[in-house]
């Protein structure tokens, strides 16, 4: 029998899978078709999730294990904020380590346990880079520049300033008004950048932010790959960074932000050491169900004989949330 978990991060949902218990992990063609079956509502179980978190064997030196990140088409990204808090805490509660490294697609990443929000609301902080503004690593083209840092890109959208940046996977930040953060304009940008276009050929994650306050934020995200999302915490940590570089006045390195989101808030910190920018991002690691399935109906995506438990963390979770100021109650909208 195999163990999987519905996890999530600011509810920021996900299964992780660990390969690393299987008697033969799943080929990345099985891992695509998998991921695609079980986080569709329709198709898979618990109503579905963003992606699956697969957790391997490392492939650096010094990490404890290798995260990869499948979104719910199937596409694989390079990194994932609120999920990598997830598998923290899977692998702290594994080996028994509070302060570790994960590998990602491009980079190994710190990780470490945090004081939780709340009871039964435990929290990590992950570390996000490398970061990246040239168009080479976003990838982006045709909109006549090599950097898009607080300026208009009338192709992209008339009347909104962008910033660029990868982290390492894509993101496209828009500091914007609260209306607009509600209205249709987010997944007309999202949907549009994220199907076949000139701009951003591999897709691109689309944050609107609205500044609240001194270090305050409200995110909402359209991702590459999955649509709206609760939250995306790559996003929270991009956005973050281009907070605190285009209004200084209201932002710093070093200091905590708070971000709020659909589905809950995290803390960002943006740092610059050695001439390179990273993130600390520090949240809620919820684990909801712990879901028990054989490995022979696992490879053939039967999940008509799981046996599922929950964990009873969401109720603490929304407790936690209920407490929080209601900035902008959207959910809804997601
Ligand atoms: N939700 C994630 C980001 C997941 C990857 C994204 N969809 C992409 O394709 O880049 C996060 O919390 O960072």
């Amino acid at each position: 029998m195999v163990n999987l978990l519905k996890v999530h991060g600011s509810q920021n949902h996900f299964f992780i899978l660990d390969q690393t218990e299987l008697d033969q992990p799943l080929s990345d063609t099985e891992l695509k078709i998998f991921t695609k079956k079980i986080t569709n509502p329709n198709t898979g179980i618990l109503n579905g999730a963003d992606g699956v978190l697969a957790i391997n064997q490392p492939i650096r030196k010094n990490a404890l294990a290798q995260m990869r990140v499948i979104n719910t088409d199937g596409s694989e990204a390079s990194m994932c904020g609120n999920g990598l808090r997830t598998v923290a805490r899977y692998l702290s509660e594994k080996y028994h380590r509070d302060n570790f490294l994960v590998d990602t697609m491009n980079a190994s990443l710190r990780v470490r346990r945090e004081q939780a929000f709340a009871k039964d609301v435990p929290a990590f902080a992950v570390e996000i880079s490398p970061v990246h503004f040239n168009k080479e690593a976003l990838p982006f083209s045709n909109l006549g520049r090599d950097r898009l840092i607080d300026d208009y890109a009338p192709e992209l959208y008339p009347q909104l300033r962008f910033t660029a940046l990868a982290v390492p996977n894509p993101h496209l930040i828009s500091f914007v008004t609260q209306q607009q953060i509600i209205s249709p304009i987010l997944g007309i940008v999202g949907k549009r950048l994220n199907d076949s276009n000139p701009y951003f050929t591999d897709g691109v994650n689309v944050n609107f932010a609205q500044i609240l306050d001194k270090n305050k934020l409200f995110v909402r995200t359209y991702e590459r790959g999955v649509g709206f999302t609760n939250a995306c915490g790559t996003g929270m940590s991009a956005t973050s960074l281009a907070f605190v570089l285009i209004r200084p006045e209201q932002a710093e390195f070093n200091t905590p932000i708070t971000v709020f989101n659909p589905g809950g808030m995290v803390k960002t910190i943006v740092h610059y050491d050695n001439s390179q920018y990273w993130i600390e991002l520090i949240g809620n690691a919820t684990f909801t169900q712990q879901i028990t399935i054989a490995e022979s109906d696992l490879r053939n995506n039967d999940f008509s004989k799981i046996i599922t438990k929950n964990t009873g963390e969401q109720t603490a979770y929304e407790k936690f949330i209920a407490n929080l100021p209601k900035y902008n109650d959207i959910t809804t909208l997601a």
